[in-house]
Order: C-alpha cells, then structure tokens, then sequence
C-alpha cells in the first residue's frame, strides 16, 4: 500500500476544514486533488507532510506511521509546498546541492541529477549562479519541483506545482510526472490547472466542505472521457455554487 488516510480531521478555529477523511492512494496512482479556493487542498496536504498536526486522524506512508518512524518516512518522501520555501540567500544550485546533502546523496550522484535536472528545466544555465531572491516566480517553482524530486523518494507530493510555470515549462512537468510514476511510487498532487491533471492523473479525488466529494479513477470521473475533466468538475460542483448573485453592472 502507498499512502493510507484514516479519520483526518483539522479545524482552525471555529472552521472544520476536514472532516474524518479516509483514504488510500495505492501504488502507481498519480492521484491529483481537486477542489475550490479554501476548501482545504493544501490543509490535507499539509497534514499527510506532517506539516500540520491533524486534531485526528493516522497517516501511514508504505505502511509506516511518523510517530515511530519519522526520518524514515521523511527520507522517502519529496515534496513541493504551496509557498515553496526556498533559501533565497542561496544560488539555485548553491539549495539543490544542499538538499542532496540533506538527503546524504553521494557526491557524484548529486551533481549527475542536478545537472540533469537543470538542464531539462532551464535554458539560461546562468541563472542558476544568481541568488533565488532575484528569480521570477516560476523559476523558483522549477527549483522547488527540482528539490522535490532529486532524492528519487517514493511519495511525491506537489501542492499547486503549474501555477506560475509558463507553458513549456508546464509541458516538461506532464512529461516528468508521467515518467516519474512507477509501480513502486506515489504521486499526490494539488492542482487547479485541470488541462495538466487531465494528462498526468490516474485518479482523482474532489474534496468539498470538508470531505471528498468524489475519490475514484479519472476514466470514471469523466465517463470513460465522455465528459472533459472541468465539465465533469462543474456538474459536480455547480448545485452549490452560487449562481444567483447579480453583476449586470458590469455590462453597460
Ligand atoms: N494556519 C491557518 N490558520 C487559520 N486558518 C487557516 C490556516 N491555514 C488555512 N486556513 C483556512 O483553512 C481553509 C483551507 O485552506 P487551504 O489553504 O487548505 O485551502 P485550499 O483548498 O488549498 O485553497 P486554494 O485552492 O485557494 O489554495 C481556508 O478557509 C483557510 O483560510
């Protein structure tokens, strides 16, 4: 088993944000999560990085729990967090070469992937010289997928990893997930950019007022592609949106 969620529930405050969630994302899956602004995506997320302390709930990583085994689990796992925290003082390849020493990656290993890696991202090589306080944001998202990633861990958990990737860029991403998933990993990932999730997705989960609303394939979720991907997300969504409010201001 990859990843498995039992009872997860987080409150801030007054506000349930989840609410006993259950889940299992088998091996292979490259399970993306979807859902409205603030309904709890990188919560959840949060909470299965040990980032957030869930008020309930287990999380269990290939069978293993962080309370008994942290670092364990830890070292087996990459990830990209909504806010992407880098070490802006550092050059990019000043913080990749530090994460691969976080990660104990052997000296020549490490600068076989780096510079793999910047490569497949980067055409200015220059850049990566620069301090990470001078990238654009979209820079230091391909720096934070690349960290991410550079240890070869077996979950893999990306928070939002499109936004702010131009279109090559995104392109490159499609590729490196679909490559990257194998029977023996797991991709969780968070996103709104439904034309990607439609091409690196085996299954999908839509999480809505604390719970998932849906948590199945994507052949099912779209009707065997019957249906395009925001369509199936709309009817799915739309008996609680609100359609109501005016804005005919606008139009003259
Ligand atoms: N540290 C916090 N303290 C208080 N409330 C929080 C905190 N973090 C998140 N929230 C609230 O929890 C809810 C879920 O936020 P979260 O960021 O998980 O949503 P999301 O689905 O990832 O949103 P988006 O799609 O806009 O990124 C929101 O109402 C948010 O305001």
């Amino acid at each position: 088993m990859g990843i498995e969620i039992k009872g997860i529930t987080k409150a801030f405050g007054k506000k349930q944000v989840l609410q006993e969630i259950d889940l299992i994302i088998e091996k292979g899956q490259c399970y993306c999560l979807l859902g409205k602004n603030g309904v709890g995506k990188s919560t959840f997320l949060n909470c299965i990085l040990d980032l957030i302390k869930p008020d309930n709930g287990t999380v269990t990583l290939f069978n293993k729990d962080y309370t008994n085994n942290n670092l364990d689990v830890k070292q087996n796992m990459g990830a990209l967090c909504e806010d992407n925290p880098l070490i802006e003082e550092f050059t990019g390849l000043e913080y990749l070469n530090f994460v691969a020493k976080l990660y104990q990656l052997p000296l020549a290993e490490a600068e076989e992937r780096i510079k793999s890696l910047t490569s497949y991202f980067f055409n200015d090589k220059e850049s990566l010289h620069k301090n990470i306080a001078g990238y654009s944001t979209g820079m230091k998202k391909k720096i934070g997928i690349a960290a991410a990633i550079l240890h070869k861990p077996a979950v893999l958990v990306l928070d939002e990893p499109f936004t702010g990737l131009d279109p090559i860029a995104a392109q490159l991403l499609v590729q490196l997930i679909r490559s990257y998933r194998n029977t023996n990993r797991v991709i969780l990932i968070s996103s709104h950019d439904l034309n990607y999730v439609e091409r690196i997705a085996t299954h999908i989960g839509v999480l809505n007022d604390g719970q998932l609303m849906y948590n199945g394939s994507i052949q099912e979720f779209t009707m065997n592609g019957k249906n395009l991907i925001d369509q199936a997300l709309f009817q799915l969504l739309l008996p609680q949106h609100n359609t109501e409010t005016n804005i005919d201001w606008m139009l003259n």
